[in-house]
């Protein structure tokens, strides 16, 4: 009954008990001895459960992992002692998998030679480093203003609509295929059309390979979106750990593993806290989040998109999602709705990487003069709809001329959006975004105009267009 080095392994011996109670997705059980612990996995027929809280005289409530239709009082349960152990290893790779390790890509089950518990600590603090470099992606908006921290986790903030899927799919496009190591999606409570969609997309790109698809999706039971990460999290700990690999992990949709844990929550009867989410978040997502670390012996570098309820980003879960991340992407929906995509906001964005000992002095100097030239914009915009832009003064229109081609020099073209929007994906080294935005910083007149500027790649495309 102890927890075992190589994780939270769940010695319980095997024990029978008998359904007493259900309400929706829980149902308790009523073991004799010995009672299953905590993270225990049961079995009701073919529905399986994962011991959530014991509630005392041998009764245990537990979370089902599938419908829970067809089970009544009285039905046998069986723990076999243990907890949900999931298949690691290379057989994962080029596998599209459910929370047990399943597969759901229609092949037979990954040919694993190891398995292992899903509930496991976060390595210790004095394990963890930091490495301070950047992973470039080649989209102008993110590497200028929030650069990605190889080995740290970035999120992708946005209400419904604004992009964020598309531009996690242009992410995974970008880096997968240069990444060294090996890549997995994390697909939490997003539609499982989008699934398909990128499963194929993957195969397309010819990159499936070396990677692994994760889905617990909305259309399953919330204790399968609530334990798909930790699945992730298992797999992706054997290639950092046991092969010293570095490991991109690509999450969307964060948001919905706060959602699905509120959810467990509900159903286990706990009181709700702020905003109705549930008292535990911070412990929740911190429990996840912290295991999301690099080590000596490899890295995992994090994506998460992370859905902005009502575009309000006081929101609890936004603000605590947050506070774990070394860099942030802002989408906005202004943007958005004015076809300014990607729709990364300027002011909002932000990465621990844009200092000038990470990123240089040149690149830090040309983010700060582009984020206030945008900024002086938008104080300038009031006036302008007011009085008109020739009321302003000289210098004031030059600023106007200036942010204006910026705004539309940091939108790009998309290699995952091309079939829609008719045009070519652009990949634009960081030096390239740079001696761009710093020529149209240094310009107070422009003989093109803004929408010469609109979805290009570099400026120089440009010139030699003209
Ligand atoms: N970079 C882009 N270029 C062109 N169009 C885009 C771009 N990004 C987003 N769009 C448009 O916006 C739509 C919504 O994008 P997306 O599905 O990524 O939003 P989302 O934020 O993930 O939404 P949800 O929260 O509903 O999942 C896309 O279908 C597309 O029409």
């Amino acid at each position: 009954m102890t927890d075992s080095a190589a994780g939270n392994r769940i010695d319980t011996e095997a024990s029978d008990g008998a359904i007493v109670a259900i309400r929706g997705g829980v149902v308790d059980v009523a073991f004799g001895a010995p009672v299953p612990r905590i993270h225990a996995l049961v079995h009701a027929g073919d529905v399986a459960m994962e011991v959530a809280s014991l509630v005392g005289d041998g009764v245990v409530r537990c979370i089902a992992l599938g419908s829970v239709r067809g089970l009544g009082l009285g039905l046998p349960v069986a723990a076999k002692g243990g907890g949900i152990e999931v298949p690691v290893g290379e057989a994962v790779l080029g596998r599209m998998l459910n929370v047990f390790g399943a597969p759901i890509d229609g092949r037979a089950p990954p040919d694993a030679v190891a398995y292992r518990p899903i509930h496991r600590p976060p390595p210790p603090l004095s394990d963890r480093v930091l490495r301070a470099e950047v992973l470039e992606t080649g989209i102008k908006a993110i590497d200028l203003l929030s650069p990605i921290e190889r080995g740290g986790k970035t999120g992708l903030f946005g209400g419904a609509g604004v992009g964020k899927t598309v531009l996690l799919s242009e992410l995974i496009h970008n880096t997968v295929e240069h990444h060294r190591g090996v890549s997995l999606f994390c697909g939490i409570g997003e539609r499982s059309r989008e699934a398909e969609e990128l499963w194929r997309e993957m195969g397309a790109a010819g990159v499936r390979d070396k990677m692994v698809m994760l889905f617990g999706q909305m259309n399953e039971a919330p204790g399968v979106r609530f334990l798909i990460g930790n699945t992730a999290l298992t797999m992706a700990e054997f290639f950092r750990d046991d092969r010293g690999q570095d490991v991109l992990l690509l999450i969307d949709n964060i948001f919905r593993f706060v959602q699905a844990g509120s959810e467990v929550s509900g159903l286990l009867g706990r009181m709700p806290s702020r905003v109705g989410y549930q008292p535990t978040l911070a412990t929740e997502l911190a429990a996840l989040q912290e295991r999301i670390s690099s080590t000596q012996r490899g890295s995992i570098t994090s994506i998460q998109a992370v859905y902005v309820p009502a575009d309000d980003f006081t929101d609890p879960a936004a603000a605590q999602i947050f506070s774990h991340l070394s860099a942030s992407v802002v989408l906005s929906r202004k943007r958005a709705s004015e076809g300014l995509y990607p729709a990364v906001d300027p002011l909002a964005s932000a990465s621990v990487m844009l200092t000038p000992a990470v990123v240089g002095q040149r690149h830090y100097d040309i983010a700060r003069a582009v984020r206030r030239t945008l900024a002086e914009y938008e104080e300038l915009r009031d006036i302008i709809a007011m009085l008109g832009i020739e009321e302003l003064s000289a210098h004031d229109r030059a600023v106007v001329a200036r942010a204006r081609r910026l705004e539309r020099f940091l939108t790009q073209p998309f290699f995952t959006v091309t079939a829609s929007a008719g045009t070519s994906g652009k990949l634009v080294p960081i030096s390239e975004t740079l001696d761009g935005c710093e020529r149209i910083l240094g310009q107070t007149t422009f003989e093109l105009p803004e929408s010469a500027y609109y979805m290009i790649g570099a400026l120089s495309d440009l010139e030699a267009a003209t």
